[in-house]
This record gives C-alpha cells, sequence and structure tokens, in this order.
C-alpha cells in the first residue's frame, strides 16, 4: 500500500518509523511519504491560511495550497481521507474498507479547516473520505491521522505476525474484548480465574464469551443493541 500524507505538520508523524507500521515501511508492505502543504505555497511567508468568508472565529486553509499539493500526490485511483470533527465515524469497518486500498492521501486540516472547494474538486476525480473520530473537538487532523493510519495498517496482509489476533478482534464479533491475563498467576493478592489455568478450552471459551458480553452491556450497551436478538446466546450468563 502507498500512503501519502499532506501537513504544515511533517514531524507529527516522526513515530510511523517505530512499531508494526516501522517494520511494514522496512519490509516494503507500506510506502508512506509524508510532504509539507508549504512546499505549495509561493509567497515569502508560505501562507497556508487566510479568514473565513461570512465572517467567524479562527481561520481557514487557503484552497491554492491544497489544490496544487493534491495534484502532485494524489494521482488518478488515489483515494483521499480527509479528517474532521463533520466527518462519518470512523469504525472498524471504515478500516477495513480503507485496507482494501491501493494508494490513500491523508490531508491534515488545521485551523477551522480547509477550504470546501479543496475536497469538492478532489471529488470530481477520486473518492473523498471524512472521517471523524469521535465527538471531542482536536486542534488538527494529524492525530487522527495516526490513529487511522494505525487501525488500517494492522490489517495489511503480513503486518500482524499472528493473523489469528484479527479473527479473534472484539471489534469483529461485535463485543468488546474479554480480560486478558499473563503470568505471574498470583500478583499483589490478585489471582489469574481459576478457568483461564483449567485447560478445559471449551469452557474458557465459553468463560471469555460471558466475560465480553458482561463488559458490552456494562460499557457499550449499544453495541448489544446493534446485535440481533438471534446471534445472542439465549442461556444465562455464567460467571
Ligand atoms: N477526525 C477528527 C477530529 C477533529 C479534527 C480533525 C481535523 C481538523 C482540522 C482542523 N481541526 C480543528 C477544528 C476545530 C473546531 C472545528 C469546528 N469549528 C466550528 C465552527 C467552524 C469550525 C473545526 C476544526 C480539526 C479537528 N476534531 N475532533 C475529531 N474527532
Amino acid at each position: 500500500m502507498k500512503i501519502d500524507i499532506v501537513t504544515i505538520f511533517p514531524e507529527y508523524f516522526a513515530p510511523l518509523d517505530l512499531s508494526l507500521v516501522g517494520r511494514a515501511r522496512t519490509t516494503g508492505l507500506l510506502d508512506v511519504d509524508v510532504h509539507d502543504l508549504r512546499t505549495w505555497t509561493h509567497d515569502v511567508h508560505r501562507t497556508v491560511d487566510d479568514t473565513p468568508y461570512g465572517g467567524g472565529a479562527g481561520m481557514v486553509m487557503r484552497p491554492e495550497p491544497w489544490g496544487e499539493a493534491l495534484d502532485a500526490v494524489a494521482p488518478a485511483g488515489a483515494r483521499l481521507v480527509v479528517p474532521t470533527p463533520a466527518g462519518a465515524p470512523f469504525t472498524q469497518e471504515t478500516a477495513y474498507e480503507l485496507a482494501s486500498a491501493e494508494h490513500l492521501v491523508f490531508a491534515c486540516g488545521r485551523y477551522e479547516g480547509i477550504d470546501q472547494r479543496v475536497l469538492d474538486h478532489a471529488a470530481t476525480r477520486m473518492p473523498v473520505t471524512e472521517v471523524s473520530l469521535g465527538d471531542y473537538v482536536l486542534f488538527g487532523g494529524e492525530v487522527a491521522v495516526l490513529v487511522i493510519l494505525e487501525a488500517v495498517v494492522r490489517l495489511l496482509p503480513g503486518v500482524l505476525g499472528n493473523a489469528d489476533s484479527l479473527l479473534e478482534e472484539s471489534h469483529t464479533g461485535g463485543l468488546l474484548e474479554t480480560p486478558v491475563y499473563t503470568k505471574p498467576a498470583s500478583w499483589r493478592g490478585h489471582d489469574v480465574p481459576d478457568i483461564l489455568r483449567s485447560g478445559d478450552h471449551g469452557r474458557i471459551a465459553r468463560w471469555r464469551r460471558d466475560q465480553a458480553l458482561l463488559r458490552t452491556a456494562e460499557r457499550r450497551p449499544d453495541l448489544l443493541a446493534a446485535l440481533r436478538s438471534d446471534k445472542l446466546d439465549k442461556r444465562d450468563v455464567t460467571l
């Protein structure tokens, strides 16, 4: 997969050299280029923003630098992803969808956002996806791109050493993840649940599903509501 990121803060993306994303880059699974939007400014102050038409607080990112930047880094066939508070919710489903793309271009807005005409013009020649991480307000799109990029890259074949992790992914089943434990069996008076040390894999699987159901009911009743009733095991939950 090819990824281009356009931002006024390229240093935000230094972390991409770390961890699995870094390894995916060195092994050739991923080709990531980060571009400074100011490359496509032509004034002495390298201006990327201006006052909003219609008034209002803050500044808006000018269309000209963005137009030239996308002309340069987003060929036909690329998919433009734009984080914005006004975007559609970014979910695991979105991550799977983006993971199927050959070429993703991320536009990192700042200030009060990017002039809408940039997205409208881009949409005349490529798919444009405006996404939001959640109902809170960030300073810009960079941290959102880091989150989206990690969620997408971990789905690429060969990136996760143990592909089974994806299969067990709690969000794939629609429930939250079950509690996890490792050695030692007892730690500061807290013991690992006996069932996990029983070796009875059938009972362990049942216990894990029950724990996932309980957690989901407590923390994310909306996820339970989204599951069709016939998908839920009707038996009582055993502790
Ligand atoms: N994903 C995601 C995001 C973002 C996000 C993503 C990208 C940019 C680019 C700039 N900002 C800052 C900002 C701040 C407030 C507003 C709203 N204003 C009200 C009146 C006119 C605009 C617009 C932008 C961004 C924020 N925030 N939260 C998320 N889940």
